[in-house]
């Protein structure tokens, strides 16, 4: 949810039917509330982060209390962004600091940027012009998905 005051929408989206309700930490100033609230109304919690903030934001209580993290990697607003590679490193810190929690990328993620995301640690991928302006879409989405398995074994590897 790309909307100030994300605590007012979470009950229209669980009444819709949602199933997970992410928002902007950049949003509000009291995060864990809206997390308890979104997992009250039985939806999974993601809490995003745009390019400027960085992944420190997102303090170990945040983190723990949220099911997912999505770091930005284009400043929200518009799908066909370039990818900002800046925002990499970012995800290999929460990853670092978090290893089973769910790590999202969205922004220009595609063949050519979804290498760095997966090393990173990312295994939930956003995609959007990668995938609608593939002549075949269906070979992306499968490249996404096998880019992210194969790093995420490799990830575990180096855990076990
Ligand atoms: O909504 C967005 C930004 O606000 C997303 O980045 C967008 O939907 C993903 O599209 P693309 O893959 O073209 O960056």
């Amino acid at each position: 949810m790309m909307v100030s005051q994300p605590e007012k929408w979470v009950d229209d989206i669980a009444d819709a039917g949602g199933s997970l309700y992410c928002f902007h930490l950049e949003a509000t100033s009291d995060p864990l509330p809206i997390i308890d609230h979104i997992h009250e109304r039985k939806m999974k919690a993601g809490v995003a982060i745009s390019p400027d903030t960085p992944s420190t934001a997102v303090t170990d209580e945040i983190a723990e209390a949220a099911d997912m993290l999505l770091v930005m990697t284009v400043y929200p607003g518009r799908g066909g962004q370039k990818f900002l590679e800046r925002c990499v490193p970012k995800v290999a810190e929460l990853r670092a600091r978090f290893p089973d929690k769910d790590i999202e990328v969205d922004g220009g993620v595609g063949p050519k940027t979804i290498d760095v995301c997966a090393d990173a640690g990312s295994n939930v991928i956003v995609a959007g012009t990668a995938i609608f302006n593939a002549e075949e879409p269906e070979k992306v989405i499968a490249l996404l998905k096998s880019t992210v398995d194969v790093a995420q074994a490799k990830i575990a590897a180096k855990r076990a």
